[in-house]
């Protein structure tokens, strides 16, 4: 079975005098099985933002189904979609959303303080992932007091903290510096070879090139997809080149 299921997922935005509709997602199918860490990638517009907001229920679509870990969002009530949200999904966003009223230990703790885990339980989980991410001597230090490489990594963190079933990530590499991003990108690769599933939003050819499949969005659906199966990071990197220019030229389905 796999892990995420989406089934013809429809996304219309209509303003509000109720006209006007944007048909962001049209029909987007696709599946995700444990531990894959997949790309997705599209022109400005193609409606990455509205999906990830549909997978990670901020949002409802218009017709369609997502399906986590065999349950339909459908069958959740609104009032455990939260807690639903943040048992099964961490989120590392490009701008690291941390509080800059916590330390970044507290920031790691926060989604476990939410869902009211004791304090022994946070403090055996953290201290492996903050090892795995070279945070361990900054953690009483407060996110202004960081560089942008380590505030994504406490981000990675308070992701990871919670163990959830899969990591949505939007443009985790977009307010990092080339170092910051590769090293954010060898922790991605470290973390899904250790088992961790992830789906990554990105316009970084090399942030993609990295991950084991690409799905390209066009027009409100899924275009094309690649596999890495054995290609190295360079294969990829230009593979991903090819389809983004025939994507940006208008060309046909399948290239
Ligand atoms: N809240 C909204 N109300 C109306 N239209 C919207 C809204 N959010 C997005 N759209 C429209 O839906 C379409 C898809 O937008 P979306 O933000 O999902 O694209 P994107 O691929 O994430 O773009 P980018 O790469 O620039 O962030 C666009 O035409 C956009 O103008």
């Amino acid at each position: 079975m796999a892990l995420l299921e989406v089934k013809h997922l429809k996304k219309n935005y209509t303003n509000r005098f109720g006209g006007n509709q944007t048909e962001a997602l049209i029909d987007v199918n696709f599946s995700i099985e444990e531990g894959e860490y997949v790309a997705i990638m599209g022109e400005s517009g193609s409606g990455k933002t509205t999906l990830l907001n549909l997978l990670a229920s901020f949002d409802k679509p218009t017709a369609g189904d997502i399906i986590l870990n065999g349950l339909s969002f459908r069958s959740i009530p609104e009032r455990n979609l939260a807690a639903y949200r943040r048992e099964n999904l961490g989120f590392v966003f490009q701008d690291f959303n941390l509080l800059d009223t916590l330390s970044l230990r507290d920031n790691i703790y926060l989604p476990l303080v939410l869902s009211g885990e004791k304090t022994e339980v946070m403090k055996r989980r953290i201290e492996p992932l903050v090892k795995l991410l070279r945070i361990t001597d900054i953690l009483d230090k407060f996110p202004y007091e960081v560089s942008g490489g380590q505030k994504q990594r406490a981000a990675i963190a308070r992701a990871l903290i919670t163990e959830p079933k899969m990591i949505l990530a939007d443009e985790p590499t977009g307010a990092l510096d080339s170092r910051a991003s590769d090293q954010l990108l060898g922790l991605f690769e470290k973390v899904n070879t250790a088992g961790q599933t992830i789906l990554m939003v990105t316009h970084s050819t090399k942030a993609a090139s990295h991950a084991d499949r690409v799905l390209f969005i066009k027009d409100g659906a899924v275009y094309h997809e690649l596999y890495r199966g054995s290609l190295s990071h360079e294969e990829m990197y230009r593979k991903i080149s090819d389809t983004l220019t025939v994507l940006a030229s208008g060309g046909k389905r399948d290239v």
